[in-house]
């Protein structure tokens, strides 16, 4: 049966702070994000069983018509579900029969693409009292109307318009407030995070992760002592410092903490941000801010003056573990750096901290939680493969941690990445579209400078948080699989970067169940029961950042959300292949222009089109297997607004014609280079 507006405001409008954690109890629905406050993705249901996985079936799926990564976990209680897909297009579904109750499209300019690092995806929306909350890839943050998806306010979110801020994350909602930062420190950003009244609307608190023009009056105590990190000879604040908040939070309504993650530095490369070193706060940091004001309570910093891209926004779980002899409240957290750290989250005391991937940057962390770098790590001199790289040992993937097993299954992966020094970049010529971006880097994974120590790859790793080691792993062929959700029926569930969906044993790592999805996953799995049977649903669709550049399957099928059930018989959709196989030939070109044109290549295609002739493309073509003519005649696209709607914006104000020539030399001779 259809579920009426009426029905669904009836049913949203007790979606509370109370109910959140009431449901803590039995997890019947997944109310918020994280599923409770600390984000464990651990559900108490335990319908499905390790006995009885194997007759999961299907029980409904629903195409979310996208085209591009779909990151999110879904929203869904009492049998109604809120789900995103790319360009934060919100999809109401009757979680019985999959069938759609509404679609909110916020109308993100599809050029905006451009102004962000890594796909325009979206990792879920927020329920509190009859609304739905989503930000927009534009930077906007809505509220909807969770009965009718009609919009009832909106808040522009960026304090600056000629900046590329992006938001990509999901919001949260504490005491009434809903929570949310933004992307852009690839792109010379100031990071900060914000809270709204969820009923009007009404801005309530700002906090800066980094320190602005120390010229003008501080914003609060802890930009005054974040200024003193930072050497302000080459004007951190004009290209903005980074630090941005992009996904991660947890809340202690006990404590009335909320803790956040920040990200990286923007240009990454300290050299050129704040050429003197300093450890630059509140970079790569986690912060504790009270919910109520913003004001900041404690940080401990991961990477002091990252220098990689190390962001912290990585999924942060709250737990209770005993620690030499007594239960402390800990908060997890296995950053794209690499280490796995257990965090005292009263005070933010360092507890502990152990790689969890190969690590090439740092030896491990001293007593007081400072990393010991490697010599070299810094790249100021010579090249340094680093390892983890930018895609992270861990990045936005959601893990997840189960009391029972005691273990935490995190999405892990190595994918090395070589950089250098780049003297000729400035800081004021660090705006989008100029070479290498805001980076401050030459990049080896594109240029090739060293070659790669390690290949690319990726697992499902155990990692028990209390003696800081691995328990199971298992191997995948592909890096960036899906987040994980973990069940009290012992079982983990994953989907993976080759388009399997796939159930685990949580205390040994057997698998257990598994069924092909039609493409890449990325997002994680949720589950809730409706009528007295427990549901897993887990959206589906290849991107991000890494997935627009490289696919580990032939299946490309458009985003679509699976629910499955013990029983189910439902026929699985039709799959889509993917054609684009040949490397382009033919195209005439000059060989001196290759070189010219992978620097080009580098700051205006790369981040969507990938590296030509490599595993043939993400969820955007790699332009190396394009048909000849589609290069010949690169100009009509490029320099017009004939893909503006799926994402490529007029190139018309940002190269010149005898660019494009370099471009398309580099295109085709790297096909050329690269074909068997
Ligand atoms: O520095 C930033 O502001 C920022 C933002 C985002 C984002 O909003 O998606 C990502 C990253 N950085 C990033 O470093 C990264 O690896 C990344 C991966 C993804 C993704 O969705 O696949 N987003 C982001
Ligand atoms: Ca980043």
């Amino acid at each position: 049966q259809t579920l009426s507006a009426d029905k669904i405001r009836e049913i949203t409008a007790g979606v509370d702070k109370a109910a959140v954690l009431a449901n803590e109890a039995e997890s019947r629905h997944w109310p918020s994000h994280g599923l409770d406050y600390a984000e464990t993705r651990f559900s108490k249901l335990d319908g499905i069983t390790t006995e009885n996985v194997g007759e999961l079936g299907l029980a409904w799926s629903h195409g979310l018509n996208s085209r591009r990564g779909v990151e999110a976990t879904p929203i869904v209680v009492d049998g109604v579900m809120f789900v995103t897909a790319s360009w934060s297009i919100v999809h109401a579904l009757d979680a019985r029969s999959g069938e759609a109750l509404w679609v909110y499209d916020p109308k993100v300019p599809r050029d905006y693409a451009y102004k962000g690092c890594c796909d325009v995806v979206n990792r879920g929306v927020a329920l509190h009292r009859g609304k739905v909350f989503v930000g927009t890839y534009d930077g906007r943050l809505v509220a909807i109307d969770a009965a009718t998806g009609e919009p009832i306010w909106e808040q522009d979110t960026v304090i600056d318009r000629a900046k590329s801020y992006t938001i990509t994350g999901a919001p949260r909602i504490y005491n009434g407030k809903v929570i949310i930062g933004n992307g852009g420190a690839e792109f010379g950003v100031r990071g900060y995070i914000t809270a709204y009244d969820a009923e009007t609307g009404a801005q309530i608190w700002r906090w800066f992760s980094v320190p602005g023009d120390p010229a003008k009056p501080f914003e609060d105590i802890s930009m005054a002592r974040a200024a003193a990190t930072w050497d302000p000879s080459a004007k951190y604040w004009e290209a903005g410092g980074g630090g941005t908040m992009w996904d991660s939070m947890a809340f202690d309504p006990e404590l009335n903490l909320m803790y956040v993650g920040t990200g990286n530095g923007s240009p990454w490369n300290r050299h050129m941000r704040s050429p003197g070193g300093g450890d630059n706060l509140y970079l790569a940091s986690i912060v504790a801010l009270n919910p109520d004001t913003g004001a900041y309570v404690w940080h401990y910093q991961q990477t002091p003056g990252d220098s990689w891209d190390y962001t912290s926004a990585q999924h942060i779980i709250l737990a209770e573990l005993p620690i030499d002899g007594r239960t402390r409240k800990v908060l997890l957290h296995a950053p794209k750096n690499g280490f796995f750290y257990v965090i005292d989250r009263t005070n933010g005391e360092f507890l502990s901290a152990e790689p969890f991937v190969e690590v090439t940057w740092a030896e491990g962390y001293d007593a007081n939680g400072r990393p010991i770098e490697a010599p070299g790590a810094r790249a100021k001199d010579k090249a340094w493969e680093t390892i983890p790289s930018a895609f992270g040992a861990h990045n936005w993937h959601p893990m997840s941690f189960n009391p029972q097993t005691g273990l935490v299954y995190i999405p892990a992966q190595g994918v090395p990445l070589t950089q250098q020094h780049d003297p000729d970049f400035k800081l004021d010529t660090h705006l989008p579209g100029r070479p290498h971006s805001n980076l401050g880097w030459n990049l080896g994974h594109m240029l090739n400078t060293v070659a790669p120590k390690a290949k690319p790859f990726g697992h499902l790793l155990a990692w028990d948080p209390v003696k800081q080691e691995e328990a199971w792993r298992q191997e995948y062929v592909s890096p960036w699989n899906g987040g994980t959700l973990t069940t009290a029926g012992n079982l983990v569930f994953q989907g993976t970067a080759d388009g399997r969906f796939i159930a685990y044993d949580a205390g040994s790592g057997a698998t257990l169940w598994q069924t092909p999805v039609g493409s890449g996953v990325v997002a994680a799995p949720a589950t809730y029961e409706v009528d007295g049977r427990q549901y897993v649903s887990v959206a589906v669709g290849w991107g991000g950042v890494y997935g627009m550049l490289e696919r580990a399957t032939e299946r490309v099928g458009p985003g679509r959300i699976y629910t499955f059930a013990v029983g189910a018989k439902a026929p699985m959709p039709a799959t889509v292949t993917n054609t684009r196989t040949t490397l382009v030939a033919g195209v005439t070109y000059d060989p001196e222009h290759v070189t010219e044109g992978a620097g080009l290549y580098v700051s205006n295609c790369l981040f969507c089109h990938g590296v030509p002739g490599i595993n043939n493309g993400g969820n955007i073509p790699n332009l190396a297997y394009s048909e000849a003519g589609i290069l010949t005649n690169a100009a009509a696209i490029v320099f017009s607004d004939a893909l503006k709607e799926r994402g490529m914006p007029n190139f018309a104000d940002k190269l010149s014609e005898d660019e494009l020539t370099r471009i398309i030399a580099f295109i085709q001779g790297t096909a050329d280079a690269v074909r068997p």
